[in-house]
C-alpha cells in the first residue's frame, strides 16, 4: 500500500508575493455561499466581469459545472468508469459528499489565491465546519465569505432549474432548505441582500470591499 506520509511539500521559483506585484493586486479567495437559486453564480460572474475589465486576473468556480468535472457525480462517472468506481469517487448531496465538495474546492480555490488570482467560488456549501475548515486552510485574511442571504421563499419563487417544485413533490431528497440544512455563517466578512437589489449593484459591494482591504488598489 502506498505511504502518502512519504509526499513533500515543494517550494515555488516565482513566489506569490511576486507574482502579485507583476499582476498588480493580490489574490484571495471570495466564497460565496447561500441556497439554491440565491445568486451566487449571477453576482459571482458580475464580479469576474468587473473584474477583467479593470484587468485583474480572476476565475469562477461554480457548483454545477464542478459538479459536471472535477467532482461528477456516480450518475456521470458510471458508463463511462462503471459502477465500482462510480460509486467509490463521485460525489452526490449526503452531508459527507458535500463535505468533500467542499474540501476539494476549497484546495482549488487556494491554489488560484496562491498563483495570485481572484478566485471566485458559488457553492451551496451549507455546512458552517465545512466552509470554517477551508478558511483555516488559507493565510489570514485570504478567505473572504459572501453569504447571498435571499430568503427560501424567492429561491423557490425562482426556482430557474425547477428543482424546488421537484423536492416539494418528493422527487428529490436532501434538498437544501428543504429537507436539507442550511447553517448561515455567523460572521462573514460581507452580507449581500439580493431579494432587494440587481446582481450589479450586489456586485459593486463586493468590489468596494476589495478595494477598502487593498486586495484591489485604485488603478488595478
Ligand atoms: N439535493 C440537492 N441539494 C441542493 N442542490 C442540489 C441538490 N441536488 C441537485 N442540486 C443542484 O446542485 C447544485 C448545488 O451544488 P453544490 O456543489 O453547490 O452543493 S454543495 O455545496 O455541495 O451543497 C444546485 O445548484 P445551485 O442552484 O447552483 O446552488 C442544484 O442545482
Ligand atoms: N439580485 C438578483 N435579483 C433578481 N434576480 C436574480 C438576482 N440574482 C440572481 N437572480 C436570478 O435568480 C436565479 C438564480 O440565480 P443563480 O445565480 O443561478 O443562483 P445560485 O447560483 O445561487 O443557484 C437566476 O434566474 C438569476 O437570473
Amino acid at each position: 500500500m502506498a505511504n502518502d506520509t512519504n509526499v513533500t511539500w515543494h517550494d515555488h521559483r516565482v513566489s506569490r508575493e511576486e507574482r502579485e506585484r507583476l499582476h498588480g493586486h493580490r489574490g484571495c479567495v471570495i466564497w460565496f455561499t447561500g441556497l439554491s437559486g440565491s445568486g451566487k453564480s449571477t453576482i459571482a460572474n458580475v464580479v469576474d466581469h468587473m473584474l477583467a475589465a479593470r484587468g485583474v486576473k480572476s476565475a469562477v468556480l461554480d457548483g454545477d459545472n464542478v459538479r459536471h468535472g472535477l467532482n461528477a457525480g456516480p450518475g456521470m462517472l458510471r458508463e463511462s468508469h462503471g459502477e465500482a468506481y462510480a460509486e467509490r469517487f463521485g460525489l452526490g448531496f449526503s452531508a459527507i459528499d458535500r463535505e468533500e465538495n467542499i474540501r476539494r474546492i476549497g484546495a482549488v480555490a487556494q491554489l488560484f489565491c496562491e498563483s495570485g488570482t481572484i478566485a471566485l467560488t458559488a457553492f451551496i456549501s451549507p455546512y458552517r465546519l465545512d466552509r470554517d475548515r477551508v478558511r483555516a486552510m488559507m493565510r489570514e485574511g485570504d478567505f473572504i465569505e459572501v453569504f447571498v442571504d435571499t430568503p427560501l421563499e424567492i429561491c423557490e419563487q425562482r426556482d430557474p432549474k425547477g428543482l424546488y417544485k421537484k423536492a416539494r413533490a418528493g422527487e428529490i431528497k436532501h434538498f437544501t432548505g428543504i429537507d436539507d440544512p442550511y447553517e448561515a455563517p455567523e460572521t462573514p466578512e460581507l452580507v449581500v441582500c439580493a431579494g432587494e437589489r440587481t446582481p450589479e449593484e450586489l456586485a459593486t459591494e463586493v468590489i468596494d470591499y476589495l478595494m477598502k482591504r487593498e486586495i484591489l488598489s485604485a488603478a488595478g
